[in-house]
């Protein structure tokens, strides 16, 4: 049993990887649920549902969210009677929202909706929300002079991440419960993958949750880093890990994991830097352009943690 713990960019990369290299039966994916939202009537889950549509390969690979191809007239008409949802929500990707709002409204758990959205597009592999509970990924920023605690999408998608961040929380993280059956999965797993997500905003709100990282502790883990040299490949990791103390470096990537990552993957770029770490280190390359790379990448680190 593999379980990975997934963003909605580095990480779905990997996994068009490693649907294709290990059995999906086999495969369960705990996703980041801070930037959870209602915009309006519509629950968005944007890590959850890249996940899914990456799984069901249906993903819009340039923006890693959304459908491939989708339209967006709804979104249009909604922007031309003065409802500007600000995120651009395809017509085919609104109704996976609708289908989530449909059901949260009634009571239903997030966890027990994505798995009836999980078999609906025939996935294989589980598809697990962080928790059933609201934690929210909150930047504290300085906007103009004045301390503001905006939310993740504000900070990011509203302000292209141009803000002076001070820090960065995960609200609620502390009485929030994991989800059942992603405690279950990882109890199962032989192999751990915390893919190259940003390790602040996507992978930090997962192991904010109790009991998250005692598992992990007795697991075997492997970690992707998602920093090459001093810089994240793309987005705001960079930054928000300076912002938490860490360095921009695979050294502050193992800092981040360093109470449960047995096995860290690190670029070719950082091949010197790797050897001072004082953990296992797979070095590869680990830019994932084309699918072949990102094949290349999960066969490689499931043949060196020995699952294959
Ligand atoms: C906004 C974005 O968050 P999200 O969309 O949730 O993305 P993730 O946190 O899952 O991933 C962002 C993370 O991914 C790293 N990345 C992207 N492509 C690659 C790659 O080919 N190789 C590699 N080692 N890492 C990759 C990137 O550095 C980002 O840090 C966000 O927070 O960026
Ligand atoms: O930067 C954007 N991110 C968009 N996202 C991605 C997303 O909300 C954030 O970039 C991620 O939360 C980053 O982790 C969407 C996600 C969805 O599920 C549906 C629609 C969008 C639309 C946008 C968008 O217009 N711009
Ligand atoms: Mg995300």
């Amino acid at each position: 049993m593999i379980t990975v713990l997934s963003g909605g960019t580095g990480t779905p990369k990997l996994l068009q990887g490693l649907k294709r290299v290990v059995d999906n039966e086999k495969l369960s994916v705990i996703v980041n649920t801070g930037e959870d939202t209602w915009i309006g009537d519509l629950y968005l889950s944007p890590d959850v549902d890249t996940v899914l549509y990456t799984l069901a390969d249906l993903i819009n690979e340039d923006t890693w969210y959304g459908v491939k191809g989708d339209t967006f007239y709804t979104h249009e008409q909604l922007k031309n009677l003065g409802f500007d949802e600000v995120l651009k929500i395809g017509d085919k990707d609104r109704a996976l929202k609708m289908h989530k709002s449909y059901y949260l409204r009634r009571g239903y758990k997030l966890s027990e909706i994505v798995e009836m959205e999980r078999e609906a597009l025939k996935i294989k592999a589980k598809v697990i929300p962080m928790t059933d509970d609201r934690v929210e990924t909150k930047i504290l920023a300085n906007v103009d002079g004045k301390i503001d605690l905006l939310k993740f999408h504000d900070f990011w998608v509203k302000r292209k991440g141009d803000v002076n961040v001070l820090d960065v929380i995960y609200e609620n993280c502390l009485y929030a419960k994991p989800c059942e059956k992603s405690l279950e999965s990882l109890e199962k797993s032989d192999l751990v993958i915390i893919g190259p997500s940003n390790p602040i905003t996507s992978i930090g709100p997962i192991l904010s949750l109790k009991g998250i990282r005692e598992i992990l502790k007795d697991k075997k883990v492997v970690v992707v880093s998602p920093i090459v040299g001093n810089f994240a490949v793309s987005g705001p990791a960079g930054k928000l890990m300076k912002v938490k103390g860490y360095e921009v470096s695979i050294r502050g990537v193992y800092e981040f994991y360093k109470d449960i990552v047995d096995i860290l993957v690190v670029d070719k770029t950082d091949k010197e830097l790797a050897k001072e770490l004082p953990c296992e280190v797979l070095i590869t390359n680990t830019i994932m352009k084309t699918l072949e790379d990102k094949v290349r990448l999960a066969k490689n680190i499931i043949e060196f943690s020995g699952n294959l």
